[in-house]
């Protein structure tokens, strides 16, 4: 003990240290005020407390919902695509599955499932990510999903200005690659869209249309993914509408296959017929994403509205054309269906208020009969391109033999295309015979004449009972 006390500087040692110590501080005070400016003055300070906030300040939590004010939270989408690329040994548990039932050996995908934990670093600063579920309030209705964000409480700034920018700069990245599209069903029971991965081989490449309407398809789709700038300037949402019509068979599903996979856009394939009524429509067109197809097919048939009120007057009256006659048929079996939905619900997704939810959004619909859908659904800047799918061409010809045979020329092609020019045919009958019949073009192509020269044959036969009975 008491070689400790020696071993202690004296009081007057301590006077003296403290009395330096503080003598050289106030110089330092006064060299650092008289010498450095304010502004960079006050800028230390402010790195110097930021420091000691980093160690001292408390922490702060971030909620991040699967839904913001009524339409899906494109936050959350892009943090559920970024998260499952930083998990890491803090990550305990993993979603793991694949829907790709054509690649059963694919390495499969990773999700996180409810409770993972996941640490990211950005720039220096430290979160925690954590996705977390509400019990749901009712039993019908689905849990709902949420992020939750913890840092320190002096990162919100960064959190807002940088980190949530760069997560979402990722995201579109990552999905911009994605090699698998989705194309998603709405499931009533579970009330939300269920996906399945969707490999279609069809392309532009494959497609058998007039080359020019290619084109015109081809350079209309990319300028409107270019063009978010314009359309914002023109103060237009950032969506564009394809209505296809034409006869069944003449690849208007194939066309939207195409589009898909020219874009890598997943699909929204909407039934309307399963749809209880606009307030349900409202619901299922919100929750789904951006970069999408929004598909409803044979619109024709799936609300009562959008067929022409006046085509059923004269439906009701027997005033419909004979010409007609297949498509009448098929029409009025669906007539009996009476959904809820109305065309003026669906109108205000299209070009209504409700229309600046999302953005870079495809709508595609499909119809057999143009002419019996409501004028108000084909009023001239409502659907922006009107794309008729026809009957075989003798292009449309020489590109299926080339898909399906992989020939550019032979004997009788000249032969099918005179036949083709004077016979109604569609490419899907056409493609049916390439496929079918046989490897070898000889027989494929000689089996597609005999087929052609039948529906020929059948069509003069019915023009002729045609005539007769109207003469009768
Ligand atoms: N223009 C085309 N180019 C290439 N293949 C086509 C074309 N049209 C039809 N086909 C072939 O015919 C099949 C049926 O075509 P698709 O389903 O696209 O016709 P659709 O017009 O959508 O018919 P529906 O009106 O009955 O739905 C496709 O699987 C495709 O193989």
């Amino acid at each position: 003990m008491a070689s400790l006390l020696k071993a202690m500087p004296s009081m007057s040692t301590i006077l003296s240290l403290y009395a330096s110590i503080s003598g050289l501080s106030m110089l330092f005070r006064t060299i650092f005020n008289e010498m450095i400016p304010r502004g960079i003055r006050d800028l230390i300070a402010k790195h110097l407390s930021d420091l000691f906030a980093t160690f001292f300040s408390s922490d702060f939590t971030f909620i991040v919902e699967d839904r913001w004010q009524a339409v899906e939270n494109e936050t959350f989408r892009a943090v559920e695509v970024y998260l499952p690329t930083k998990v890491g040994p803090s990550t305990k548990s993993l979603l793991l599955g694949t829907n790709d039932t054509n690649n059963i050996v694919a390495p499969p995908k990773l999700g996180l499932p409810v409770d993972a934990k996941v640490v990211d670093c950005f720039q220096g600063m430290h979160f925690e990510w954590t996705l977390c579920e509400n019990e749901a309030e009712k039993h019908y209705h689905s849990h709902k999903k949420y992020f939750q964000l913890k840092c320190k409480n002096n990162y919100r700034e960064q959190v807002m200005r940088s980190y949530l920018p760069y997560i979402s700069q990722t995201a579109a990245e990552i999905l911009n690659k994605r090699e698998t599209l989705n194309i998603y069903t709405y499931d009533d029971e579970d009330s939300m869209w269920e996906s399945t991965v969707f490999k279609h081989p069809a392309t532009f490449d494959t497609l058998a249309m007039e080359p020019d309407l290619k084109k015109f398809i081809i350079e209309d789709l990319d300028s409107f993914v270019q063009r978010k700038d314009y359309f914002q300037s023109v103060g237009r949402v950032w969506k564009r509408g394809y209505l296809l019509h034409g006869p069944p068979g003449t690849g208007k599903s194939t066309l939207v296959a195409a589009i898909a996979n020219h874009l890598r856009f997943n699909i929204y394939d909407l039934q309307l017929q399963g749809v209880r009524n606009d307030s349900q429509l409202r619901r299922i067109l919100t929750s789904t994403t951006n970069r999408s197809i929004l598909l409803i097919e044979d619109i024709d048939c799936s609300t009562q509205s959008s067929r022409s009120r006046d085509r059923n007057k004269d439906a009701k009256e027997g005033h419909d054309d004979d010409d007609d006659d297949e498509g009448g048929d098929q029409l009025d079996s669906k007539l009996s269906f009476d959904p809820r939905v109305t065309l003026s619900g669906l109108l205000n997704f299209i070009d209504g208020l409700w229309s600046s939810c999302g953005e870079e959004r495809i709508i595609i619909f499909t119809s057999n009969y143009k002419e019996k859908l409501d004028p108000a659904l084909l009023r001239p800047g409502r659907m922006d391109v009107h794309i008729y799918m026809g009957h075989c061409t003798p292009a449309a010809f020489k590109k299926l033999a080339l898909t399906y045979l992989g020939i550019k020329e032979h004997v009788l092609f000249k032969c099918i295309e005179d036949l083709i020019q004077r016979t109604i045919i569609t490419p899907a009958e056409v493609a049916q015979h390439l496929i079918m019949k046989s490897d070898d073009p000889q027989v494929a192509l000689g089996s597609l004449i005999e087929f052609i020269i039948m529906k020929d044959t059948e069509m003069v036969e019915k023009m002729r009972v045609k005539t007769m009975s109207k003469r009768l």
